[in-house]
């Protein structure tokens, strides 16, 4: 195999409980991560010069900062793999949206390069050195969705039913490091002590985002209107769930020119695998 086209899931946090401030600065988290069927594509070919190359439909993302050759860069580091490779992306995700855009990517590249390069990694092996890339990579590395601790390392896998989403980005960006950092973020709930179903659910987030970025509350406003609104990760999109894809569809129809949005089933294992397990059953 010397070339593989997967996708880069999106990601929700169904809810985001900030549990306190690690010595390192790291937040202990309490969080539900679920998968969408929507993402970013990323297209590998394997070259034997050694190269890490990126190329991509928005300039912007083309270098050496993407998380994408990050993740090139630290496999090829730890598994001392002779074999370059030309990476081509499409992105899709809106970039600091909450949907984990950019640490999707750097999962798919290492599940990618992995096989490409026959590293013969196991996932744990992986998710250890996708946490040196983001606290977010591990959840998509090793691909079900799952409850997490930790810094959103630590997963215990969770099976739920399906639910069509709307998700809207409201074109502001904002900086999960702004957000953890920020003097008032609250940072002091306490951990779930009974199933997760029967609590109240929030995201510690919400707050302090929409006082920072009045059209994140605007986003969640106007979601209401059709169905429970919620922010993802540190924002800015905002979702809604609906049972019916109709439903979903019929709110993106209404929505304001000047936002962005996307409708999406959630999924419990990460369409990354799905297509990686599919091509290599083929071989
Ligand atoms: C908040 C969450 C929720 O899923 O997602 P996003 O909103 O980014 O999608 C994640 O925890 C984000 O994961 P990720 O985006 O990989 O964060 P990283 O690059 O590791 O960290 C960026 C910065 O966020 C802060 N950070 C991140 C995670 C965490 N548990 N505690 C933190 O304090 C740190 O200040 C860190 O320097
Ligand atoms: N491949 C990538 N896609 C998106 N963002 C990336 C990528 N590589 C690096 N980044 C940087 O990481 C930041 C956060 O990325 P992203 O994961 O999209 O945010 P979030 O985790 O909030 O969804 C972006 O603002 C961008 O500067």
């Amino acid at each position: 195999m010397t070339s593989l086209s997967l996708i880069a899931p999106a990601k929700l946090n169904l809810f985001l409980h900030i549990n306190g401030r690690r010595a390192d600065g790291y937040h202990e988290l309490e969080t539900l991560f679920v998968f969408l069927n929507y993402g970013d594509q990323l297209d590998f070919t394997v070259n034997p010069n050694g190269q890490i190359q990126l190329s991509c439909d928005n300039q912007a993302l083309a270098n050496n900062d993407n998380l994408i050759i990050k993740a090139a860069r630290a496999l090829k580091e730890h598994s001392h793999a002779l074999l370059g490779v030309d990476i081509h992306l499409t992105k899709r995700l809106p970039m600091g949206g909450g949907v984990g855009g950019g640490s999707s990517d750097a999962a798919t590249t290492l599940l990618a390069l992995n096989q490409l390069w026959q590293c013969g990694y196991t996932l744990d092996q992986l998710a250890e050195i996708g946490l040196t890339l983001g606290a977010d990579v591990p959840v998509f590395v090793r691909g079900f969705a799952a409850i997490a601790h930790g810094i959103g390392e630590q997963l215990e896998a969770v099976d739920l039913p399906p639910s069509w989403y709307l998700v809207v980005h409201p074109n502001v960006h904002i900086s999960t490091q702004a957000i953890f950092t920020h003097p008032d973020l609250p940072r002091d709930t306490p951990k779930l002590s009974g199933p997760w179903q029967s609590a109240k659910l929030y995201n510690d987030c919400e707050s302090l985002v929409k006082k920072l970025a009045p059209e994140v509350e605007k986003t969640l406003l106007w979601l209401l209107e059709y169905a429970p609104s919620r922010m993802t990760g540190t924002g800015a999109c905002c979702f809604a769930s609906f049972a019916e894809e109709a439903d979903a569809l019929k709110a993106l129809n209404a929505l304001p020119a000047h936002w962005q949005g996307f409708v999406a089933q959630s999924v419990n294992l990460s369409p990354a695998h799905l297509e990686l397990n599919a091509k290599l059953n083929l071989l």
